[in-house]
């Protein structure tokens, strides 16, 4: 088939007019570059990605689209739209208070693009720096927008066509001279990077905002909140509801897991429960519970604590009294809890399986029926992006939700911390090491752990900002004792937490600090020029330690 042309007779009809009913396909886009108001409008100029081609490519189209065409590829425009110089006019819903700023959010993007403007924020000059790649080469005469040759009204495009395909708008190169020839490599160019400028993003932002709606709809009890300004989530992120396996990682089957067996009954009772945790084959490892103790395990409790220093959490505590996790309520008012050893000594947790004969109401399931508590995405008011807070109350010690986002190796890890840059490092980076140093074979270390990535896939706790004096903690909790390479992070609170109040961990897992110490070591830091470029904390702790991943 002869490449389309704009003067060719046998090409489809040039799209004008109901423009609403098509839209691009998502891997047609390799970036926005820049917007315009026109004829009251939005628009947005979509540089297109031609398969096989690379942006030295003659091949290089660019069109303008309104935002319903843009429905399939709004993650685009909003990664333009955060780009964009933080006061601009026009922009604010009527809903969101007068003089409210927009923040961007921590990125390897914005590293790169803000180092060229003293202010941090982008001058119009960095932005038009943005989208002038000079491999692009120049396809000659640089064009104004408007071209009596060429016959596409709007959207207008330059250097090729679009056509109708199936609801969608896809884009053709074209040699034809009477298409609207641009130089690609000054696209934007001064002049629409000016009007830029005046043109607002409401219709965007309106979209952006429905779309992570849309998105939230999937997840329970969830809600999301922006009084602050009027970006929305990012779009680049899904949902899940458990880990998702990345390459080269393995975990084994629910099904074969080794699950309780006698004397643990489905319909419990006396001394036959989980909860009487001597005999629970699922708690084979469990802390030991030192209190219980008979003058028959005197012996045995020895060897335990023999064992303890080589073999650390995989000490076999079989026979003895254990410590049961969870203080089960029978009154579903008031909730489970972590019992206070749990909580302070973060000793792994152990719920039984699907394997196990004790059934559903076995009080060792607690993590593993999910949350319960309505949780609320919320943009802070600081710049620390969206955190999330509880709508109702939690009490100390009560389970809030899981941490999952995609599981990694070591290496894929590495690969995306450096594709990154070091500025967006450990960001949603979450690494399942409890058991390093504990695997008999010394395969487990810190350089061959999984590691969890929320970035792009996770739940509503990847959206949750670090404290140096935290509400919350993760707790380490197993459902298989074999595999010591996947477990659930579980989120407890760590104090009674009234409702709407943001919830916080510690990003570094530190232990608790003098408050007299903090002001001295803060200083050495601020003295210290390795501290220089590290991301500061705004957590305004008393004990903050004034940086992120300190
Ligand atoms: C796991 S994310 C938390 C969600 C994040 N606020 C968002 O909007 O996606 C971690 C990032 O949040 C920001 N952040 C979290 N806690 C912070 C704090 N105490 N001070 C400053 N920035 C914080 C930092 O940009 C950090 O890299």
């Amino acid at each position: 088939m002869p490449p389309a042309s704009a003067s060719s007779s046998s090409r489809s009809p040039p799209i004008s007019g109901a423009r609403t009913t098509y839209r691009l396909r998502v891997s047609d886009v390799s970036k926005i570059v820049c917007h315009r108001l026109q004829n009251s409008t939005e628009e947005y100029l979509v540089r297109w990605k031609i398969a096989g081609g690379s942006t030295a490519n003659k091949s290089t189209i660019y069109s303008w689209h309104c935002v319903s065409e843009l429905s399939k590829c709004l993650h685009y425009v909003q990664e333009y739209i955060e780009k964009l110089p933080k006061s601009r006019p026009n922009t604010a819903f009527v809903a969101i208070p007068a003089g409210a700023s927009r923040k961007r959010k921590f990125s390897s993007d914005s590293q790169a693009i803000g180092s060229s403007s003293s202010s941090g924020n982008l001058t119009p000059r960095d932005w038009g720096h943005v989208s002038r790649e000079p491999s692009v080469i120049s396809l000659g005469s640089s064009s104004s927008t408007t071209s009596e040759a060429a016959p596409l009204q709007t959207p207008t495009v330059y250097n090729g066509i679009l056509q109708r395909k199936e609801g969608r708008i896809v884009a053709k190169k074209s040699d034809d001279p009477a298409i609207q020839r641009v130089d690609a490599r000054k696209l934007p160019d001064q002049s629409m990077l000016k009007d830029a400028t005046q043109a607002p993003v409401t219709a965007a932002e309106q979209a952006i905002q429905a779309a992570f709606q849309a998105k939230l709809r999937s997840v329970k009890n969830t809600e999301w909140e922006n009084h602050v300004d009027n970006t929305a989530p990012s779009l680049n992120f899904t949902f899940i509801s458990d880990f998702v396996l990345g390459k080269g990682v393995y975990r084994s089957d629910a099904d074969a897991h080794v699950g309780c067996e006698n004397p643990c009954r489905p319909n419990m009772g006396q001394n036959l429960g989980c909860e009487y945790p001597r005999e629970c084959a699922c708690l084979e490892y469990a802390a030991v519970d030192k209190d219980l103790l008979k003058e028959g395990d005197v012996a045995r409790y020895t060897q335990y604590i023999e064992d303890r220093k080589t073999d650390g959490f995989l000490a076999d505590s079989r026979g003895l009294p254990k410590r049961f996790p969870y203080r089960v309520s029978k009154d579903r008012i008031v909730p489970s809890t972590l019992m206070k050893f749990y909580l302070e000594q973060r000793y792994p947790i152990y719920e039984c399986n699907l394997n196990c004969d004790c059934g559903p109401v076995c009080k060792s399931r607690v993590v593993q029926k999910g949350r319960k508590v309505p949780l609320v995405i919320f943009k802070t008011s600081n710049g620390r992006g969206w955190g999330v807070y509880c709508k109702e109350h939690l009490v100390k010690g009560e389970f809030i939700d899981t941490y999952i986002g995609e599981v990694l190796t070591n290496e894929e890890t590495n690969r995306r911390e450096e594709l990154a840059g070091k500025d967006n490092k450990a960001s949603y980076l979450y690494s399942l090491d409890k058991f390093c140093g504990d695997d008999p074979n010394n395969e487990l270390t810190k350089d061959t752990c999984y590691v969890v990535d929320g970035q792009h896939m996770g739940g509503p706790t990847r959206f949750i900002n670090h404290s140096c004096e935290p509400n919350c903690q993760q707790y380490t909790v197993s459902y298989n004792k074999h595999d010591l390479r996947i477990y659930d992070l579980a989120f407890f609170a760590v104090q009674d937490i009234p409702p709407q109040t943001e919830l916080t961990f510690d990003y570094m897992d530190q232990d608790e600090q003098e408050l007299e110490d903090v002001p001295r070591k803060r200083e050495a830091k601020a003295a210290d020029p390795a501290y220089r470029d590290k991301q500061r904390c705004d957590c305004g702790a008393r004990k903050c330690r004034w940086y992120l991943w300190e």
